[in-house]
């Protein structure tokens, strides 16, 4: 497993090995003692599955507030998606920051991104699906999201035409406007 640190120190971007024969590859996608090590202790209570069906679908920028935060390890079953993680934690150094990666089937990338932050991403191939594992289970009543195209985040989206959104992300909140739920503790 390789671990790329990211400019968000605690969202990292990870690299199963994968073992290949004739037959394709084999890789373990999830193991909890490999956390440990990171120093990560996450208990992930709920798996996800999505599938967009056209490129530029963006899903995002979703979170859970406490005491159903979210910490989610996200990788891209079929297809390619550019998946980001916005810092939402008040008094953070890096508050309003992102990062954002290609996951892919191909790459086999998959990001963390843990509580405190926001999370989305945009199709790049038809018929994506991501597939990803939470820490809390689904509380619908504590879900919140930002603007997916705020300048203030400024968020470089590898997107050319127009977005496909869902309603809920089409009249999300600008950064200027939302009183996130997260407190940095450094
Ligand atoms: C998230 C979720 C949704 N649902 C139901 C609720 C709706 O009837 C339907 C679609 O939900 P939604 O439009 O919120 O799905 P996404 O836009 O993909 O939301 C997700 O997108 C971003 C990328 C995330 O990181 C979050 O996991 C999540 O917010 O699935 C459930 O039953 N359980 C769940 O955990």
């Amino acid at each position: 497993m390789k671990i790329v640190q990211t400019t968000l120190p605690d969202v990292k971007l990870l690299k199963p090995k994968r073992f290949g024969d004739h037959r394709g590859f084999f890789a373990e996608t999830y193991s909890r003692r490999l956390f440990e090590g990171l120093g990560v202790n996450v208990e992930f209570l709920q798996d996800n599955h999505s599938l967009s069906a056209t490129v530029g679908t963006v899903r995002g920028l979703h979170f859970q507030a406490p005491p159903y935060a979210q910490a989610k390890l996200v990788r891209c079953g079929r297809g390619a998606i550019f998946d980001v993680a916005v810092d939402i934690r008040r008094g953070s150094p890096t508050y309003g920051n992102w990062v954002g990666y290609e996951l892919s089937s191909e790459n086999g990338a998959q990001l963390y991104v843990p509580t405190g932050f926001a999370h989305g991403f945009v199709t790049l191939e038809p018929d994506s699906e991501i597939i990803y594992k939470c820490s809390e289970y689904y509380a619908p009543e504590t879900e919140g999201a930002l603007r997916w195209d705020d300048l203030a985040i400024g968020i470089d989206w590898p997107i050319t035409g127009e977005a496909i959104l869902s309603e809920k992300d089409a009249t999300a909140p600008l950064l200027a406007e939302f009183n996130s739920p997260f407190e940095f503790r450094g």
